[in-house]
C-alpha cells in the first residue's frame, strides 16, 4: 500500500509541461477498435487505467505496445471477441467505450459495469438509450451486461441532459451505421472533439463536435493515422489552482489555453493574475484570493473534475465560499478529509459551503478518488506539519508522474509503499478512516 507524506512547502515556482489528456484517451484507445489498421497515438498518459486497458485489449486481440518514445502503437486488425472480462472492465470507468466501438466492429458485447470514481449515483441510461436507439438490445446480469447487434442505424438522438461519455459512445457506434446519425443536446467537451478528430483521421464523417448538434455519416471502414491526444485541461487547472494555494508563480505549458477558459476566468476573479500566450499559462499566486461562488456544470461551464483543487485553493480566502457541483451533486468525499485538517466546510444539498482562513494542520486522509487526490495535496502543501495521504490508487488512475511535477516545483513530498512497515500502515489506515 502506497501513501503520500505532504509537508508544507512555501510558494511553488516553476514550470510543468501537461501530459495528455486521461478522459480522451481513454476513448481514443476504444476508438482505435474501429480501425482496420494499425494507427500511433501520441500523448496518451501511462496511467492505471492504460495499463488496465492494454490487458483487456490483448486479451480480445488487440495489439497495443508503448514505444520508447512513448507513443503508444495499437494493432486492431486481429480483434478476435467483443466478450470482455468483467472484472477488467469494471476497474475504470470507461470501459463504456468498448461497448460502442466493438458493437460496431464485433456485433456483441459482454463487459463488467463501469468502475471509476464513485459519486453515489453514475448512472449510463443515456448510453443505453442512444445504443438502443441505433439498434442494439441489452441483457442485464448482476455482475455484467451484454449488448448485441446484427446492424446498426443511423437516427436521430437526443440527450435528455448533456453527458460526454454518451456523446462520445453514441459516435463511436454510429461510425461504421448505416446512414446519417444525429446527436443532439450533445456534449461540447474537448474531449468529445478531440474523439471526433481521431475518429475523421480515420476516414469517418463527423461534423459539428464541439456544437450540441453533431452529425455522423456512416462509412463502411476505418484505417489507420498517427494522431496527438489533446493535453489534460484538468491536470493544467489543478496546477493553477496550486499556484494560487501556495502564493507561487507556475507557468503550465504544452496547453489549450481556451480549454480553461472558465477556470482562469473564475480565478482571475478571486483575485489571482495570468499571462497567456498561445500555448501556456503562468499563473501568479502571491495576491489576496476573495471568497466566492463556484458552479460547476458541462463545458464549457467549470468543470466538476477542478472543484476538488478549488475548494482547496479557497480555503485560503477569509469569508463564506460556497461551491455547488451541479454534474455530481454528491462529489463530496473530499470534504469530511479536508475537515480532518482543520478546514471548516459544510455540506448541504449540493453545496459545499466553506469558511474560509482557518488554520490548517497536517493529518492522517484518504484520497476516495482522483481529483480528492490533487485537492489533499494542496491542502497539505498549505497546512503545518505533516499531511499522510492514502488511497494513492485513485491518484494512479488519472495521474502520471503527477509527484514529480509537484516536487519539481518545490513542493515537499514523499511516496512510501508502507508495505515495508506494518506498524506504520496499520495505525495509518485507521487514522485515516476515522
Ligand atoms: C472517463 C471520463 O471521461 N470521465 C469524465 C466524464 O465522466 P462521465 O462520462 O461518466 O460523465 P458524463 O459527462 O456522462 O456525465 C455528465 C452528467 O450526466 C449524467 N448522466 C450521464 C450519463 C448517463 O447515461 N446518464 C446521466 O444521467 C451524469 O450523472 C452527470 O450528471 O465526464 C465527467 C463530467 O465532466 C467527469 O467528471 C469525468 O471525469
Ligand atoms: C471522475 C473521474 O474519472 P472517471 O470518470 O474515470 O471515474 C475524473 O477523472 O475525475
Amino acid at each position: 500500500m502506497k501513501w503520500i507524506e505532504v509537508q508544507h512547502s512555501g510558494p511553488l515556482f516553476g514550470t510543468v509541461c501537461i501530459p495528455g489528456s486521461k478522459n480522451s484517451s481513454l476513448a481514443l484507445l476504444a476508438a482505435a477498435c474501429l480501425s482496420d489498421e494499425p494507427l500511433i497515438l501520441k500523448g496518451i498518459p501511462n496511467i492505471l487505467d492504460f495499463r488496465v486497458i492494454a490487458e483487456i485489449a490483448d486479451e480480445m486481440g488487440m495489439k497495443i505496445e508503448r514505444k520508447e518514445s512513448g507513443d503508444v502503437w495499437i494493432d486492431p486488425q486481429y480483434i478476435h471477441t467483443g466478450l470482455l472480462n468483467h472484472c477488467k472492465t469494471s476497474a475504470y470507468r470507461a470501459s463504456y467505450y468498448f461497448v460502442g466501438s466493438l458493437l460496431a466492429k464485433k456485433g456483441k458485447v459482454s463487459i463488467g459495469y463501469p468502475g471509476g470514481d464513485n459519486f453515489v449515483s453514475r448512472p449510463i441510461d443515456q448510453h443505453i438509450k442512444a445504443l438502443k436507439q441505433l439498434g442494439a438490445k441489452f441483457t442485464f446480469f448482476d455482475d455484467h451486461y451484454v449488448v448485441e447487434a446484427e446492424k446498426l442505424v443511423g437516427t436521430s438522438i437526443f440527450f435528455d441532459m448533456i453527458t460526454s461519455g454518451a456523446t462520445i459512445n453514441a459516435m463511436l457506434a454510429a461510425v461504421l451505421a448505416e446512414g446519417r446519425t444525429e446527436l443532439l443536446n450533445a456534449a461540447k467537451d474537448p474531449e468529445v472533439v478531440d474523439t471526433a478528430n481521431l475518429l475523421n483521421y480515420m476516414g469517418a464523417r463527423i461534423t459539428g463536435a464541439g456544437t450540441d448538434k453533431i452529425k455522423i455519416d456512416g462509412v463502411k471502414q476505418l484505417g489507420g493515422c498517427t494522431y496527438t491526444a489533446i493535453p489534460d485541461r484538468l491536470i493544467a487547472g489543478a496546477f493553477l489552482m496550486a499556484a494560487g494555494a501556495t502564493r507561487g508563480t507556475v507557468t503550465i505549458e504544452e496547453i489549450i489555453p481556451e480549454h480553461l477558459q472558465s477556470c482562469v476566468l473564475k480565478l482571475k476573479e478571486i483575485g489571482m493574475s495570468f499571462e497567456l500566450k498561445e500555448s501556456s499559462i503562468t499563473a501568479y499566486g502571491d495576491v489576496n484570493i476573495k471568497a466566492t461562488r463556484v458552479r460547476t456544470g458541462m463545458y464549457p461551464a467549470f468543470a466538476t473534475d477542478l472543484q476538488q483543487p478549488m475548494t482547496s485553493l479557497l480555503l485560503r480566502a477569509p469569508g463564506r465560499s460556497i461551491i455547488t457541483d451541479k454534474v455530481y451533486p454528491e462529489r463530496f468525499n473530499h470534504i469530511s478529509q479536508l475537515n480532518k485538517m482543520g478546514a471548516q466546510i459544510k455540506v448541504r444539498n449540493g453545496s459545499a459551503f466553506i469558511q474560509g482562513a482557518a488554520p490548517l494542520q497536517g493529518n492522517y486522509v484518504h484520497a476516495s478518488d482522483v481529483r480528492a487526490g490533487t485537492c489533499l495535496i494542496i491542502a497539505g502543501l498549505m497546512a503545518e506539519g505533516l499531511t499522510m495521504i492514502s488511497g494513492v490508487e485513485h491518484i494512479e488512475r488519472g495521474y502520471d508522474n503527477v509527484m514529480n511535477q509537484f516536487r519539481g516545483l518545490g513542493a515537499k513530498l514523499l511516496v512510501h509503499d508502507i508495505e515495508e512497515d506494518i506498524e506504520i500502515a496499520e495505525y495509518a489506515t485507521q487514522a485515516a478512516v476515522k
